[in-house]
């Protein structure tokens, strides 16, 4: 049995802070504002799983109001997440993820988010996709203002 899963998350970029994206840390003037690291891409990667289960979003599991996850890694969010999805009985088939951004360029470091998502749900890295678009200089993301991200994930009982 397959069951499809999708994501979308926003965080607003900031000065003084660290730019996560994927388990990565990017050098870049600002950073993604939020109560946990802000990793946008590992959060809709989350979503996307929690969706394709029927759980929720990581808001019902990790609610921003408490301090447990006050700047909280959000591989280990994943990791708990990436856990229901087992006790449930299902492993991946593969994930697609696009990042939002008009800068930085992603593409230097999309080789090593995949393979830091591929180790997080305990998978190869050629079921991970990662990719990136600008929005050619329009809306939020265009302006810089914050980076957006989605996923798509397919999972499958195992036998
Ligand atoms: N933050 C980004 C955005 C884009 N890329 C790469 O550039 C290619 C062209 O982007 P367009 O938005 O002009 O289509 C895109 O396909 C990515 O390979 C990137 O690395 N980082
Ligand atoms: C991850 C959590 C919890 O620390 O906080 P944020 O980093 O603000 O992220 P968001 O995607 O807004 O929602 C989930 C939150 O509950």
């Amino acid at each position: 049995m397959f069951r499809i899963g999708q994501g979308f998350d926003v965080h607003q970029l900031t000065e003084g802070r660290p730019l996560i994206i994927g388990g990565i840390e990017i050098p870049y003037e600002k950073g993604l504002l939020g109560h946990s690291d802000a990793d946008v891409l590992l959060h809709t990667v989350a979503d996307a799983c929690l969706g394709a289960i029927g759980e929720g979003d990581i808001g019902r599991h990790f609610p921003d109001t408490d301090p447990e996850f006050k700047d909280a890694d959000s591989a280990k969010l994943l990791e708990h997440v990436w856990q229901l999805v087992k006790d449930k009985g299902y492993e991946l088939v593969n994930a697609d993820c696009t990042i939002i951004a008009q800068k930085p360029k992603m593409a230097p470091y999309v080789g090593q988010m995949r393979e830091r998502i591929a180790e997080l749900l305990e998978t190869s890295i050629e079921n991970i996709n990662v990719k990136a678009t600008t929005t050619e200089k329009l809306g939020f993301t265009g302006r810089g203002e914050g980076i957006a991200s989605q996923v798509a994930v397919l999972l499958q009982k195992k036998n």
